[in-house]
């Protein structure tokens, strides 16, 4: 059995389910076999998320590669663990108790091929969006300079179907490669996903983005691509909040109305509880001004649907996942 080195540590080497167990203080570290593969316990999930708020993961793993990724399930299976996913954790809010079972991130599968020919680009789950874009941007290849304020992963935007500016994932995802419960792996189209305006199939459900392939359109002048994606991010830092952490837009636009314009018509901008407050510049953001709770971003959110139901007989849907357990009343 290959056993990697933890030092200082106690080690106790498992023969049934071929993992190396350390214990170090409070918590433990699960090497899988065959992998570089380390499940953490009681890892703190603010740092994986943009909001900084939050409890620990029971159990934590980002895998490196798809054997892992395939050893971490297989691990949750054997130990009957709950599975939740995370990419960069931008579009979440944890609860202050925690997320019980495994937590997988795939932030850490990485790679990435611009291919000249057919003007594809297939990446990994854990490639960044903005920095796709920017390179995009640099190779001449345009169509996404609309992303480049998104600051997820590819898994995540496959997920939420992230948009902005007219433009959205499902316009130019050609094909999805997702991992299933049972370890094996299929390949969807968006058609067979099921696409809608920040809505998928994918939402809820147990299958793992592993990869994407995206259609663009190379050739273009590399100046003119980046020029028009500078511009886009230069919109972003003029009209939304990226001083403070935030999940971006909280709430999905009940359209025809936009969710900001509803919650500043309704007198709410500046409005805070605890640390998590109501953005001045964009009255659909919730920000944390320093030392916010989960829970004081969740009763804000609650606060916000309630206030906006009584002025305008709407019900404002969130596009923030909320993840674990919130407390019903604030
Ligand atoms: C400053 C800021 C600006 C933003 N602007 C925009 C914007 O303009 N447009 C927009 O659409 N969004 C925006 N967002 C929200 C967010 O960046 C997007 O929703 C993004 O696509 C989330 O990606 P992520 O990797 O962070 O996913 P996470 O937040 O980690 O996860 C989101 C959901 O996807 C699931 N998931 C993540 N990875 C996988 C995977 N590999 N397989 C299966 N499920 C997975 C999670 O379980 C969760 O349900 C913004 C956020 C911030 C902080
Ligand atoms: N409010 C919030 O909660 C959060 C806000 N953000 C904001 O979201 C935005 C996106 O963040 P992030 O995901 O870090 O992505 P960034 O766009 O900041 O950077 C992503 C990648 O693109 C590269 N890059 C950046 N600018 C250029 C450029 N002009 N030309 C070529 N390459 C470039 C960076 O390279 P290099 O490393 O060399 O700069 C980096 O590798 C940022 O404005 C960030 O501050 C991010 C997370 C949370
Ligand atoms: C940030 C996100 O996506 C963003 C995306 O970046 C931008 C840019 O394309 O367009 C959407 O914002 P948005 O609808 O709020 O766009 P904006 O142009 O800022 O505002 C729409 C309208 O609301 C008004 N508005 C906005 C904020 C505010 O405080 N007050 C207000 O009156 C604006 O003046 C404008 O007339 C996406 N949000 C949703 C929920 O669809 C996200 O999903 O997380």
């Amino acid at each position: 059995m290959k056993i990697s080195q933890a030092d200082g540590n106690v080690c106790t080497v498992s023969t049934t389910h071929k993992h190396k167990t350390v214990n170090s203080g409070e918590s433990k570290i699960i090497y899988l076999e065959g992998t570089d593969c380390a499940i953490k316990s009681q890892a703190s999930l603010s740092a994986y998320t943009s909001y900084r708020v939050g409890g620990a993961a029971e159990w934590y793993v980002a895998p490196r590669n798809l054997e892992a990724l395939q050893a971490s399930l297989e691990y949750a299976k054997e130990h009957e663990l709950s599975v939740t996913t995370l990419g960069a954790g931008s579009n979440l809010l944890v609860s202050d108790r925690g997320i019980a079972g495994l937590v997988i991130s795939t932030r850490h599968l990485r790679h990435s091929y611009f291919d000249p020919q057919t003007g594809q680009l297939t990446v990994a789950a854990g490639e960044s969006i903005p920095s796709l874009a920017w390179e995009a941007a640099q190779l001449g290849w345009e169509g996404l300079e609309w992303a480049v304020g998104i600051p997820g992963t590819v898994g995540g935007a496959v997920v939420m179907n992230a948009g902005a500016h007219n433009s959205c994932i499902a316009d130019m995802l050609v094909s999805a490669q997702l991992l299933l419960p049972d370890g094996t792996l299929t390949t969807l189209t968006p058609a067979e996903i099921g696409y809608s305006y920040r809505t998928s199939s994918l939402q809820g459900s147990d299958r793992i983005v592993t990869q994407a392939t995206f259609q663009l359109q190379p050739g273009a002048d590399p100046a003119q691509v980046l020029a028009a994606t500078k511009q886009h991010k230069q919109h972003r830092l003029t009209t939304q909040p990226y001083n403070f952490p935030s999940c971006g837009s909280v709430f999905r636009n009940p359209k025809p109305y936009a969710a900001g314009w509803l919650i500043e018509q309704t007198g709410l901008k500046g409005y805070q509880i605890g640390g998590a407050q109501v953005a001045q510049l964009h009255a659909n953001f919730i920000v944390n001004r320093g030392g916010a709770k989960a829970s004081d971003i969740f009763c804000l959110i609650r606060h916000i649907q309630h206030q906006v139901q009584e002025n305008w007989s709407i019900l404002l849907e969130p596009e923030v996942k909320m993840l674990g357990e919130f407390q019903a009343a604030c």
